[in-house]
């Protein structure tokens, strides 16, 4: 049989399913839906079919997708640059490889934001229709060897890990180049030696960071699979690629990008709206620059098709908002202001944004290392470890003075009312503001989740350092389409360090990074602090001013590109845009299935938990349909 995917449209043909994204969770979902071959399936992808490129086969040539055709490319507000994969495969096929999960009390959460009826849908950690349970259905994790338990650190928990799933995830042999022996792996363990031993953060080294309690010092596992050389294990090679010549009833479309869901003219019997079509276009040539003029699509190259079920999309956090608001969901001032009709009135639909900003501190090493470089060690510290070891004088806030802070911060902003956060047009009201960072306050403080991450990172021969980032942002940003054109990129207002809490927690990691850089062992490889240096003096030895940092992290943050929220399973109320099923409020047949519905960060790299949603949607729909699932 020829291979599923295509690059020529279908034109006219109808499905059951109208998948929008061929990215981590649209194939996930694709492919699980199309296992039952009464089913038919399309997905559409606006990139293109680039498995055989070196930029999505080999984690080593990460970030050398920016600028290029497989990636989005995006411009925040704020002026960073935001990356997504524009390709098949998704952002799973540009990613850093990095495979973590979050607290299982961070997840158990999500079910706090939902209706209380709602809450039997099993969105919690553990359980049979657990998020676990999904995520280890997508994972064939690779146990390390003993070789790589003594030379890598390399440890896990067996039963928090899958045997059989289509994403591979293991420490490959890649990542010996950081084994104890190696000169990169001097450095990644005198980083953990330090993170074990610094005063006041003392971090617990974890077995595993997959097993529901990451906080502490971890070496990770990467989502490369050993069995194909240590190629990247993507969404296209995990789930498409094994069946692409096996099942007719899933058609694979790349190179269109889906421009609008059409609903049918009357609301169903349900009060609800029905969409029926998607309309689909040739996907523009990349731009280089994104001021470059955007393209219309024309409509004699415009097609539609069909969706006898659902249209889900799964174009990811930042186009499934844009394509509802596209079609006439969304918020209704921004439609009209667009002179799109109004199909359901959604206030949540691009606001809850929420990305986490990454600041690097660097130094430099007489310990010089020209061998491709892979790391895999991150510490994970709750509040109480961050503060005490990165604060300025060891105080640790609690939930109330965080609230407190941002409460200030609102009214000196003029926000709407003094108990609204500052977050502007990211929440839907203070009511609805309130109730959600109740749930973030008892993640951070009551459940202790990590609240920031200090990736090691090798960033050149010579240079080593960290990566540091607060995971759980109360900041809320927004995504807002400009136009009625689908080729124009949405404003994207990540709104990084809006909430005042945010900012010391990004103080505090970064401090706590140069801190680290002059504890033993770590600090015998240091030659000289390179970032920030001099940019936040600190002529004391403490680790420099609040006010110092402040400014210069205000200058060099980087958009994380881990963002969730935009279209988020939450009550109404809230500004949620799904319930548990993760339909979209006001229709009878829309669902979004992706990075978009998770309602509160994690602490984690996003990819595993992006694969358990979508495995946990394919089981939701096709108990929807009456189909029994293959794999329960
Ligand atoms: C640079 C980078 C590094 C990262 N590093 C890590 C890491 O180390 N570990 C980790 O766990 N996570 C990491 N992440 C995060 C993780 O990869 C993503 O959160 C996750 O893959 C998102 O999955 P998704 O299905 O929501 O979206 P995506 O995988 O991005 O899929 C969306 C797909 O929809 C397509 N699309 C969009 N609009 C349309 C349209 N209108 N019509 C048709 N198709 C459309 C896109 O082209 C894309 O293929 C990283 C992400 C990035 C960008």
């Amino acid at each position: 049989m020829p291979s599923i995917v295509t690059a020529t449209p279908p034109a006219d043909a109808h499905f059951d399913f109208v998948i929008v994204g061929g990215g981590t969770a649209g194939l996930a979902l694709g492919a699980r839906l199309s296992a039952h071959p009464h089913l038919s399936v399309l997905t559409i992808e606006a990139g293109h079919d680039d498995r055989g490129s070196s930029l999505t086969q080999s984690a080593f040539t990460y970030g050398q997708t920016r600028g290029t055709p497989l990636n989005w490319n995006w411009e925040t507000a704020e002026g960073r640059k935001m990356n997504g994969g524009r390709t098949l495969g998704g952002s799973s096929a540009i990613n850093g490889v990095v495979w973590t999960r979050g607290q299982d009390a961070q997840y158990d959460s999500w079910n706090e934001l939902l209706a209380p009826e709602e809450r039997g849908v099993g969105w919690g950690w553990g359980g049979e229709r657990g998020l676990l349970h999904y995520m280890k259905k997508s994972e064939t994790f690779h146990e390390p060897t003993p070789e790589q338990r003594a030379e890598l650190n390399a440890t896990h928990t067996p039963a928090a890990h899958g045997s059989k799933g289509p994403v591979h995830a293991s420490f490959p042999s890649s990542a010996h180049l950081a084994s104890r022996a190696s000169r990169a792996g001097i450095k990644q363990e005198a980083f953990i030696q330090a993170c074990k031993t610094a005063p006041g953060f003392e971090l617990f080294a974890g077995e595993d960071v997959n097993a529901g309690r990451p906080t502490g010092v971890f070496v990770t596992p990467l989502s490369l699979d050993p069995t194909r050389d240590d190629s990247r294990s993507t969404a296209a090679e995990a789930y498409l690629t094994p069946v692409e010549h096996t099942r007719s009833n899933w058609t694979v479309l790349v190179g269109y990008t889906a421009t609008k869901v059409l609903f049918a003219d009357a609301e169903s019997s349900t009060g609800l709206r029905r969409a029926i079509s998607v309309r689909i276009a040739p996907s523009p040539p990349y731009a280089s620059s994104v001021s470059a003029p955007t393209p219309a699509a024309s409509p004699e190259h415009e097609f539609v098709v069909h969706a006898a079920r659902e249209v889900i999309l799964s174009a990811g956090a930042i186009h499934s908002p844009a394509l509802l608001q596209l079609s006439g969901v969304g918020p209704p001032e921004l439609l009209k202001s667009l002179g799109i009709p109004l199909e359901v009135a959604l206030e949540g639909v691009g606001r809850n944004l929420q990305d986490q900003a990454g600041v690097p501190v660097l130094a430099n090493t007489d310990v010089v290392d020209t061998s491709p470089r892979i790391q895999n060690a991150l510490a994970f510290p709750d509040a109480e470890a961050l503060f005490a070891f990165g604060g300025t004088n060891g105080e640790v806030p609690d939930a109330e003075s965080v609230l407190a802070v941002g409460n200030a911060g609102a009214e000196e902003q003029g926000a709407r009312t003094a108990t609204a956060m500052p977050t502007g047009d990211g929440v839907v009201s203070a009511e609805a503001w309130r109730a959600i960072a109740a749930v973030q306050m008892k993640n951070m403080f009551h459940d202790k989740a990590p609240l920031a991450e200090l990736f090691f990172l090798l960033a050149g021969p010579s240079a080593l350092g960290m990566l540091t980032w607060g995971l759980l942002p109360l900041s809320r940003g927004h995504i807002f389409i400009t136009s009625t054109n689908p080729f124009s990129p949405p404003a994207i207002h990540g709104a990084y360090f809006t909430h005042p809490f945010d900012m010391a927690v990004a103080i505090a990691s970064a401090r706590a990074a140069r801190r680290l850089l002059r504890t033993a062992p770590l600090r015998g490889l240091v030659r000289e602090e390179t970032r920030p240096g001099a940019a936040v003096p600190d002529p004391d030895g403490d680790g420099g001013s609040d006010a110092d940092w402040e400014t210069w992290i205000r200058e060099v943050y980087v958009a994380g590109d881990h963002m969730v929220g935009s279209a988020a399973m939450m009550r109404r109320e809230l500004g949620g845009v799904v319930d548990a099923r993760l339909r979209v409020y006001g229709t009878e047949n829309v669902r979004v299935v992706d990075a978009s519905i998770v309602p509160l960060q994690v602490s984690a790299h996003l990819c595993a938990t992006v694969y358990g949603v979508a495995e946990k949607a394919a089981d939701l729909i096709l108990e929807d349909f009456g189909v029994v699932a293959p794999s329960q």
